[in-house]
């Protein structure tokens, strides 16, 4: 089912502290949500049990994510986990081929492929990350890279699990840096990337396409009042919880302009 989504990423951030603070304060936000916006928390592997036992594990208001899975089931893959461990403890989603792990740790449209093939078979939710460098956007090729990006990644999805498919574009050149595409900019990308979806067999109604990069409590409204964009994916600004909780905010207040 396409629904608002709010995810923070938190990368590679936190401590024992910042995870029992943030985590209360989300917590204690989400009345006001009103049940309208699905909110993730995606913290470092080693806070994910943390997190769960303070949201009050699976069918908690807040959900709990992992920013990586491994491509294999289990054995010999040192510091490696993977998406049946994080459904086991009680995640529900896992983030996959997010551009810092593309290229930092040089992962291929294969293995994001590959992994969101487990994640998938493992019963949790995919968070495919897409998007286009900066020199790919001046080049006039950013359409074409992330068509190739989501097909590369989907084009094997069993048509029973397009519910748990939802994807985020995320130009590269807007991460961390407080530079955003302009409303229209996104809003075009991600009907380019729901005309690609429906290609590859995906209901039309099935998939949320949630955009970040630089998402804050003031460019939020403006983001999740496009059509095609379903909700954020949110990194620096969910480690801080008012910030956090604006966002949530505004994906509430674009379904409840929907609704009106
Ligand atoms: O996963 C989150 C994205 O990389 C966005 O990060 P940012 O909000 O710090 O730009």
């Amino acid at each position: 089912m396409r629904r608002k989504i709010v995810a923070g990423n938190w990368k590679m951030n936190g401590s024992e502290d910042l995870v029992r603070n943030l985590v209360n304060d989300v917590s204690n936000g989400m009345a006001s949500l009103e049940n309208c916006v699905e909110v993730v928390i995606i913290p470092p592997a080693l806070y994910v049990r943390d997190v769960l036992s303070l949201v009050g594990q699976r069918e908690a208001a807040v959900a709990t994510g992992v920013q990586n899975v491994a491509p294999w089931d289990a054995g010999a893959y040192t510091g490696e986990i993977s998406a049946a461990m994080a459904a086991d403890v009680g995640c529900r989603y896992a983030l996959v081929g997010h551009s810092e792990r593309r290229q930092l740790f040089g992962e291929t449209d294969e293995l994001v492929a590959e992994k969101v093939r487990k994640v998938l078979a493992s019963g949790l939710a995919v968070i495919v990350c897409v998007g286009e460098t900066l020199a790919e956007r001046e080049q006039g090729v950013a359409e074409r890279v992330v068509a190739r990006q989501v097909r590369a990644a989907l084009a094997e999805v069993e048509s029973a699990d397009w519910p748990k498919v939802i994807v985020a574009y995320e130009p590269v050149w807007a991460i961390g840096t407080g530079k955003t595409a302009t409303a229209a900019d996104a809003q075009a990308m991600h009907q380019a990337i729901r005309k690609e979806l429906s290609g590859l067999g995906a209901p039309e109604s099935d998939v949320s396409v949630l955009y970040g990069g630089s998402v804050k409590p003031d460019n939020a409204a403006e983001l999740f009042a496009q059509p095609d964009i379903d909700g954020g994916l949110i990194g620096g600004a969910s480690l801080i919880a008012d910030d956090f909780l604006g966002i949530c905010q505004a994906a509430r207040d674009a379904v409840a302009g929907t609704d009106a």
